[in-house]
């Protein structure tokens, strides 16, 4: 019987978060009722991947001004933002977080004539909006996805950009949960990705409990599959693109391109529109956040190198827009020239 994981719940007015950092080991679901505790889930992750972090901070901005006794939209404007700066505060490299919060905070201007008590009520339905967009657009990126895969096919995938970085299907994984329901044949192969083993920790374990025959390999045997042909196409997520079709991404994305592209295997980024950011002009000016070194050298309570070693922790790297076959989103498939095509898609879709 298959499973499906939900990592995020709005229930009884509270935020109910599936705890990422206890699977596959333990399913804990946790209640949060403040920013506050939001911000923590989202920095030490409890919940993580860019479209779940920019879901989660939407209730977050809504749970922080639910209590807010300001009357006036002035004095309540301040706070909001209070707010909104606070939660943009717990991660800097996927845009969905900011996207996110700039969606709500523009709700909240465009009601700005609603007394104070019906306008959370708006920033709660957009929350809830912003919730149920995601699941519809990861499904749409999945159907334009399948496009270019076929039956018996192999797909090598990076970290987890599925089911739990999302509200549902995921990005990297959408397709694969839509050639499931076509009845193909395929095999996945999943990056266990150090340092915090998203792909073995949580990709194998989603895939796996929707009976997908998903094999987990180390991050160092990428090339041995692909020179051993078992690789017919990789597909990973994104936490920012720039307007130039740079990519970033988990750390370990940028050698996965230059190997693809090295046995000519297509290297696809999937990615809701909302993941472009056509702001950040190039790679180069994507923050790329360093996490704490012990994540790399003392992962499960024991040290496996020196203790207070010399550590580089880069969460993520950038891919260069040349090293991408095409980028999959809801609306499209988007090939180069990026800048010219992402722009004409952003006109056309009058997205942002
Ligand atoms: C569709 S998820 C995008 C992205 O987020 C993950 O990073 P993290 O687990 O640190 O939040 C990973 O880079 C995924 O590809």
């Amino acid at each position: 019987m298959e499973t499906e994981l939900k990592p995020i719940e709005w229930k009884n007015h509270k935020l109910v978060l599936l705890d990422q950092t206890r699977l596959p080991n333990e399913m804990v679901y946790e209640e949060f009722e403040t920013a506050e505790s939001i911000w923590d889930a989202i920095k030490v992750m409890k919940v993580r991947g860019a479209p779940a972090i920019g879901v989660t901070a939407a209730y977050g901005l809504y749970l922080g001004i639910r209590d807010a006794t300001e009357n006036s939209f002035e004095d309540f404007w301040k706070e909001l933002k209070k707010v909104s700066d606070f939660l943009a505060s717990s991660r800097p490299t996927a845009v969905n977080l900011f996207w996110a919060l700039e969606r709500m905070e523009k709700t909240a201007i465009a009601n700005n004539h609603l007394d104070v008590s019906e306008l959370k009520n708006v920033l709660l339905k957009e929350a809830i909006k912003i919730h149920k967009e995601d699941e519809i657009t990861n499904r749409k990126i999945g159907e334009n996805a399948l496009t270019l895969l076929h039956d018996g096919i192999g797909i090598l995938t990076h970290c987890n950009a599925g089911a739990l970085a999302t509200t549902k299907y995921g990005t990297a994984t959408a397709p694969m949960y839509l050639a499931k329901e076509k009845g193909w044949n395929f095999k996945v192969y999943a990056d266990e990705t150090r340092p915090r083993l998203q792909g073995s920790a949580l990709t194998a374990l989603e895939l796996q409990l929707a009976g997908i025959d998903v094999t987990i390999i180390t991050d160092n045997m990428a090339a041995t599959v692909m020179s051993q042909r078992k690789v017919n196409a990789v597909i990973v997520g994104a936490d920012r693109i720039a307007a130039n079709g740079d990519v970033a991404n988990k750390i370990g994305t940028l050698g996965l391109s230059i190997l693809a592209n090295y046995y000519n295997i297509p290297f696809y980024v999937a990615a809701p529109t909302s993941t472009i950011d056509m702001k950040t002009k190039t790679g180069k000016d994507i923050p790329i956040e360093e996490r704490d070194p012990e994540e790399v050298i003392n992962r499960f309570g024991q040290y496996t190198a020196l203790k207070n070693s010399k550590v580089y922790n880069p969460a993520f790297d950038v891919t260069p827009h040349e090293n991408v076959t095409a980028i999959i989103t809801e609306k499209g498939i988007i090939r180069e020239p990026y800048e010219k095509n992402l722009k004409d898609l952003f006109e056309e879709s009058k997205i942002g």
